[in-house]
């Protein structure tokens, strides 16, 4: 198969969605792959490195577009690439579709495949090609609320960890799987109070027993959000639906009850945001200010991390890459219902549940594409 990895173009997206070593697995293979000119240098590789491991360098995405069979990206087709598309491509990337419709419509009419990385399972149920990129930001989400929660940067002006004789700030985090898991555990690592909500108590037994014990963990419901987020000093947004758009569990009126000053961090913005105030920004210009909360909503977070993010990103998607390669995507997705879960559109059909319910599309079935 030919394989063309496109140069990230979305704001300051350093990542690139294959290493050289990966170009040379797909070598192996026997594969033709198509690297787009400086599409590693962000994250230390330059085309030197992938011409060594195999790969043809090419100028304009354009030209990949049209020669692949199989492209991939690690975020969502920007508008410019959308009319490059053609029907029955596979396009392999990050999608959160139920977060756009104008995404979701543009790849509908384009007839590719879209298989998404966020909604592939593995054989334990978990999702294996977002974990790397949760853990990411969940780390990073402690670090954005401590660095916001600075008094230079518009916040209360609090230690995280406060001092001797001092107390700690107060860290509510909402959602307990990897993003809110790391989260907690790095401000639990700072010396933060913690509070970890989650709707699931088999996951809050597990978090009872594994998290330090400056860490929380409480069954998440509106009256225990509405309690906590009065003496918040930060919020962490970490909640899955998958595949679907994320519920508003802060709403405005709640801001309201809130210290000034405080900080929110909604992580889950990428499936539209569990804040009613979010809105998605960029590292360019990260954090805006409602009722006196400043909002942080990074919609690609592990992006400003690319040497981090790159590595442990391609360490989870090459397998699956190799696989839609070696196979074509619809014998790979026969052999592995965890791919299968992947796939969004097909055709120009949306075929994933919570993307259909987010815009009141109709829902086709895989099999009716696999003959
Ligand atoms: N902004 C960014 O750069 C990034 C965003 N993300 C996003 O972060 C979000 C969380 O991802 P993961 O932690 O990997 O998902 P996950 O599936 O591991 O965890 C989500 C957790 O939310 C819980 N949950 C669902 N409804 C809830 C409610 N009402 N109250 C409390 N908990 C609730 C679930 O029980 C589950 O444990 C996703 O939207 C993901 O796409 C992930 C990586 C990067
Ligand atoms: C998960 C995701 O959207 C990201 O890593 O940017
Ligand atoms: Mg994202």
């Amino acid at each position: 198969m030919i394989v063309g990895i496109l140069r990230e173009i979305k704001a300051n997206e350093n990542r690139v969605c294959m290493t050289p070593a990966g170009v040379e697995t797909l070598r192996e293979g026997g594969h033709q792959v198509l690297v787009e000119k400086d599409a590693g240098l962000a994250s230390g590789f330059p085309d030197s490195a992938y011409v060594e491991a195999g790969a043809e360098i090419v100028a304009e995405a354009a030209e990949i577009y049209a020669r692949a069979e199989m492209v991939m990206h690690v975020k969502e087709p920007q508008p410019s690439e959308y009319p490059l598309i053609r029907p029955g491509q596979i396009v392999f990337t990050y999608f959160h579709f139920a977060a756009s419709e104008e995404l979701t419509r543009a790849m509908m009419e384009r007839r590719a495949v879209c298989i998404a990385y966020e909604t592939v399972t593995d054989a334990h149920g978990g999702l294996p090609l977002l974990i790397p990129m949760s853990e990411v930001a969940g780390r990073m989400a402690a670090q954005e609320a401590a660095k916001y929660l600075e008094r230079a940067q518009g916040g209360r002006g609090l230690l995280l960890g406060g001092v001797a004789g001092v107390p700690p700030a107060t860290i509510l985090v909402i959602g307990g799987g990897t993003v809110g898991t790391q989260a907690a555990l790095m401000a639990c690592g700072l010396g933060a109070k913690v509070y970890l909500l989650d709707a699931s108590l088999p996951r809050l037994r597990h978090l009872d027993e594994v998290m330090p014990k400056n860490c929380f963990p409480i069954m998440s419901s509106p009256a225990t959000i509405r309690e906590l987020v009065r003496e918040a000093d930060a919020v962490i947004g970490a909640v899955l639906l998958r595949g679907a758009k994320a519920p508003k569990l802060i709403t405005r009126d709640m801001l309201k009850t809130m210290k000034k000053g405080a900080v929110l961090v909604d992580v889950a913005i990428d499936q539209g945001g569990c804040f009613e105030t979010s809105r998605p920004t960029t590292h360019q210009d990260p954090i805006y200010e409602v009722d006196g909360i400043i909002h942080y909503c990074v919609a690609n977070m592990p992006g400003g991390v690319p040497l981090t993010s790159t590595l442990a990103l391609t360490n989870a998607t090459l397998p699956y890459a190799r696989k839609l390669a070696d196979k074509g995507w619809q014998r790979a997705v026969r052999e592995d219902g965890g791919l299968r879960a992947g796939l969004n559109i097909i055709d120009g059909q949306v075929v994933c549940a919570g993307v259909a319910e987010a815009f009141g599309l109709p829902l086709a079935e895989v099999n009716s594409f696999l003959g």
